[in-house]
């Protein structure tokens, strides 16, 4: 690693370690007096190295350093003066006391000005010696205290130097008038300046205009005294040259005003140090953002519109004015879901957003609670009919299909509006409110748009208590098959049973499946209930087989839910086998509707079923638009005969559908079992018209178990004049 600056860094030597140990050299011909040194000047820490010539003493220095050289003025090979000149040559630091026999005083100004310490004349004093001796030494301690003092200083100041310099952090300095005295290079990296080019620039020159004034007024503020650190987030702008697509960099600023030695400590400068917090910022947005957003469609979710929504009640309060709150269910949207997958619901909950979103103004907030739920917000309307305009629009901006994976896709909602004040005063009021008169349009047709009315407030309420009781109904045992016969006319027999849903309500007593059929579609219970009539009605046919009944047919009713959602066939053939049951023996009934929407590939299934031996009927034949293509398409084995048609039946010749039908079912094989037979008349008219199997009133009424079992062992019992 390398810092900036000219010299790497390394750590400061300990330089008091080798304070306590002088090295002398003696330089000096004559082996004798040499040898008198270190008796002279013996002192603890002092050692002695010896030699004879300049040469010898060259080689030593070269190997070795010294605090101190006593070196003899004239020497074989050359002068003292020759050393004192190898030694400033090579920056060399020993102190050097001449021991001389010379007397000229050129001599000794000589070698003093060559950078000799000291000069002693020979022969010498003992204690003179020794005083020059502990002088240089003394000296040289203190100059190698001094050395070690300033590098220990210069290391510091380039590791202070590192530190500042090579920060993540902005670091600078500001002087009294708020103008750059110091800046680290991070400002290259980070906003794009060159630091040369900020120097002695204002600090604001580098703040975005928005938070100029909220600094200024900062570095104002009288608690911006010396010692007092403040902290502030601000933006700091990048250099316009700076490729980068952001115009600035958030920072989180801590600034210490500096105080200036005697100068009027507030305008003494400052010392700042900004942190990049983009990133953390950026983080916070999208955690903000992911809390109020809805992350499909990117519209405000739930707790964003609520707030909203108060917000908008409030003003509306203030000045007496009105707003709207829509609640906006996509019709069918679970058919899409679980028909074509959540990929296709998830593009298709987009795309709504977005026709929706066009029709608002801005000021008008959209939100999606969850789900196929919408909510729009019209902070301020004058009139009802604003709020019916909106709603006019957004159903407007659904009538072009929607293009998904799959195909075209035209959706619809259903819109229910509350208005302030007129339906409510709080945010949950309102929405409820609109989410009831929502599920008004839905019960009424969908596809449109209804105030609320208050009256729909009870019906509400006692939908809510029945979706409740809905769905702990299975687990509390509420629900009971009844079974309506199936009469040959021909055979003087029970042929077939219609399995009839009822449910035991604890308060309501017996329910039609009328009352809650549907409302066990739109919670999603059917799938269970299905699988509950589908099992009960095998168990009780396997029982009647058992006791003699052989060749019975069990009738079961179907919910298109059943054949969107689940695989319908290994239910029905496991649950057969289950049963010990032959599969020509069940029939199970769906309807034309389902027929002519085959978008959950009902076709595939029923031909599935029919191939393992399934029966399949086609419940209220004639009733929807019956198209001879279905029935090649869809392979039933069964026309239920309405009845409808039953009813208007007035002699075997006035009923041209009943004599088509019976054609259609002669044309493709098909059996037909003509239902609601309320009279003999139309018995009669029916047998007429080639149609031997028939249910209704006439005969039975659907009835629990216990009762079809006498009627199953006493036939004649449900042959009232026949
Ligand atoms: N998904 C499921 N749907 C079911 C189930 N059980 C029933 N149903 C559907 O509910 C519809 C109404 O059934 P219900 O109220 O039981 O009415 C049946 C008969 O009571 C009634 N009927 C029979 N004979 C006559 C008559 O002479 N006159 C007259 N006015 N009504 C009569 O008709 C209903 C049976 O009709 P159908 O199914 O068309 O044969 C019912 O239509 C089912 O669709 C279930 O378990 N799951």
């Amino acid at each position: 690693m390398s810092i900036p600056g000219d010299q790497p860094f390394r750590p400061p030597r300990d330089a008091g370690a080798s304070e306590a140990v002088f090295r002398i050299l003696i330089v000096d011909d004559d082996p004798a007096l040499r040898r008198t040194f270190p008796h002279v000047l013996a002192h603890a820490g002092r050692t002695f190295d010896e030699t004879g010539s300049i040469a010898e003493a060259i080689s030593q220095l070269e190997h070795q350093h010294y605090d101190l050289v006593l070196l003899d003025y004239r020497l074989p090979d050359a002068t003292g003066l020759a050393l004192l000149d190898w030694l400033v040559e090579h920056r060399r630091d020993e102190a050097v006391i001449i021991i001389s026999g010379e007397d000229a005083i050129d001599a000794a100004i000589g070698a003093l000005r060559r950078g000799a310490d000291d000069y002693v004349r020979k022969p010498y004093h003992v204690a003179q010696l020794q005083r020059a001796v502990d002088s240089a030494l003394h000296k040289a301690a203190l100059e190698k205290a001094n050395r070690a003092m300033s590098q220990r200083l210069k290391a510091s100041e380039r590791l202070h130097r590192y530190l500042v310099e090579s920060s993540p952090d902005l670091i600078f300095t500001l002087d009294a008038e708020g103008r750059f005295s110091y800046i680290n290079p991070r400002v290259k990296a980070l906003l794009g300046y060159e630091r040369n080019s900020l120097m002695r620039r204002p600090f604001t020159t580098l703040v975005m205009p928005e938070d100029v004034e909220r600094i200024c007024t900062l570095l104002a503020q009288p608690s911006a005294l010396p010692g007092e650190s403040f902290n502030v987030e601000l933006r700091l702008r990048r250099n316009r040259g700076a490729a980068h697509e952001d115009d600035s960099v958030t920072v989180s600023l801590t600034g210490i005003p500096m105080q200036a030695q005697g100068a009027d400590p507030r305008k003494a400068g400052l010392y700042g140090v900004a942190r990049d917090i983009s990133e953390r910022k950026r983080a916070e947005e999208i955690i903000s953002f992911q809390a109020y957003h809805d992350q499909l469609t990117h519209l405000p979710n739930r707790v964003l519109f609520k707030d909203r929504l108060e917000l908008a009640i409030a003003q509306a309060q203030r000045r007496t004015g009105a707003l709207a709150v829509m609640f906006v269910d996509i019709d069918r949207f679970k058919l899409v879901n679980d028909t074509y997958g959540h990929a296709e619901g998830d593009t298709l909950l987009r795309a709504i957003a977005a026709r929706l979103s066009a029709t608002l103004r801005r000021g008008d907030t959209l939100a999606r609670l969850g789900g196929d739920e919408f909510t729009v917000l019209l902070p301020d309307i004058n009139t009802p009919e604003d709020a019916e305009v909106i709603a006019a629009k957004i159903l407007d901006a659904l009538a072009a299909p929607i293009m998904l994976s799959q195909g075209e896709y035209r959706a619809t909602v259903s819109v229910g509006i509350s208005l302030f004040p007129r339906d409510g005063a709080t945010a949950e009021d309102l929405t409820r409110h609109a989410d009831i008169a929502m599920y008004q349009v839905k019960r009424s047709g969908k596809n449109a748009f209804r105030f609320f009315d208050p009256a729909l407030n009870t019906h509400h309420r006692e939908r809510i208590t029945l979706e409740n009781d809905l769905r702990d109904a299975l687990g509390r045992a509420e629900f009971e098959l009844h079974y309506q016969p199936q009469v040959s006319l021909a055979q003087r027999r029970i042929v077939g049973l219609e399995a009839l849903l009822r449910w035991n309500h604890p308060v309501l007593g017996s329910l039609g499946p009328a009352g809650f059929i549907q409302v066990a579609e739109e919670l999603g219970l059917i799938g269970e209930i299905s699988t509950w009539v589908l099992e009960q009605a095998c168990a009780q046919l396997a029982q009647w087989r058992h006791e003699g009944h052989d060749q019975l047919r069990m009738s079961v009713n179907l919910s298109p839910f059943d054949f969107d959602k689940r695989d319908i066939v290994s239910s029905v053939t496991e649950c057969l086998e289950r049963h010990d049951l032959p599969a020509g023996q069940i029939e199970l009934e769906i309807t034309e509707s389902m027929m002519m929407n085959d978008s959950a590939g009902v076709a595939a299934k029923v031909r599935a079923l029919r191939a393992a031996g399934v029966s399949v009927a086609i419940d209220d034949f004639g009733t929807g638009y019956s198209a001879l293509a279905y029935l090649q398409k869809f392979p039933v084995s069964t026309l239920k005969i309405d009845r409808s048609f039953v009813r208007d039946l007035e002699g075997p010749m006035t009923n041209p559908i009943i004599s088509a039908i019976t054609g259609i079912a002669r044309g493709f094989d098909l059996d037909i079992v003509a239902e609601g037979v309320e009279q003999a008349e139309q018995a009669e008219a029916l047998q007429m018209l080639g149609c031997d199997i028939m249910q209704g009133y006439y005969f039975a009424r659907p009835a629990p178990a216990a009762e079809v079992r006498s009627w199953l062992q006493q036939p004649s019992m449900v042959f009232p004049l026949h």
